[in-house]
């Protein structure tokens, strides 16, 4: 998978050199690449912004600038002709709401191309465009609070994406167990090292060896969390598959 970001402070994304996605670019799982929005601008000021339309606070990030760098990043308008393949993410709060459900279908993607929007954001007219002339656009929010612009949204929905990616994760099978993924529940309790710690004891159940009643306890603790920290979850739990034990939690 090649991911292109483009942003006004390249600087931010240089935590994806670190750990898993830094692995995974190294060993070319993953061809990550970030661009500084400023390279595309005209002017000796390398402007990327301007009083917005309609008037109101804060400045609005220019569609002539982010059009040069998308079109360069993803391939159009070059010899070898438009990438229509290239997805464009915009992280935005006014976005659809980002889920491990997104992050998987985004994961089957060949090439992504985040564009880090800043101040009151990008013209609306860019998403519009790209649109129009069959790219897949999708603008996606990581929650609801207010943040300084979409860059620390690409590092959380790129490692989301990353770490999905075939090779990158050294368990695949962690990826069904962890919470929000494939079994659909929260993930349950762990324990390690030493049995007792501050009066507090390690369930004895993870003690005894027993693995066809531990399997059983991880899953009632995993059910039990669901229930009580996320009910919205469990609507859309696959009832089909749980049994009279399961539901005496
Ligand atoms: N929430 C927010 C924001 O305030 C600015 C850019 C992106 C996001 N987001 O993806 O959630």
């Amino acid at each position: 998978m090649r991911i292109d970001v483009v942003t006004i402070f390249p600087d931010y994304l240089s935590a994806l050199d670190l750990s898993l996605v830094g692995k995974a670019r190294a060993s070319g799982i993953l061809d990550l690449r970030v661009h500084d929005l400023r390279d595309w601008t005209t002017d000796r000021h390398r402007t990327v912004d301007d009083t917005p339309f309609g008037g109101g606070a804060g400045m609005v990030m220019r569609p002539d600038v982010w059009g040069r760098a998308i079109d360069d990043v993803s391939g159009r308008g070059s010899e070898r002709g438009a990438d229509q393949g290239a997805h464009l993410l915009l992280p935005t709060p006014s976005g659809d709401t980002f889920t491990q459900r997104t992050a998987e279908r985004l994961a089957e993607a060949d090439h992504l191309v985040v564009a880090c929007g800043r101040y009151e954001g990008i013209d609306a007219r860019v998403a519009e465009h790209y649109r129009a002339t069959g790219t897949t656009v999708s603008e996606l929010s990581i929650g609801d609070y207010v943040l300084n612009g979409g860059e620390v949204a690409a590092l959380v929905m790129i490692e989301a994406v990353a770490r999905l990616l075939p090779g990158v994760v050294g368990n695949p099978h962690s990826l069904v167990e962890e919470s929000h993924g494939a079994a659909g529940l929260l993930e349950y309790p762990v324990y390690t090292k030493p049995p007792t710690w501050a009066e507090h004891d390690v369930p004895d159940v993870l003690l005894s060896g027993h693995h066809a009643r531990i399997e059983r306890w991880r899953r009632d603790e995993a059910l039990r969390r669901t229930v009580v920290r996320r009910p919205d979850m469990v609507e859309a739990l696959d009832v089909a598959g749980l049994d009279a034990h399961d539901l005496q939690v």
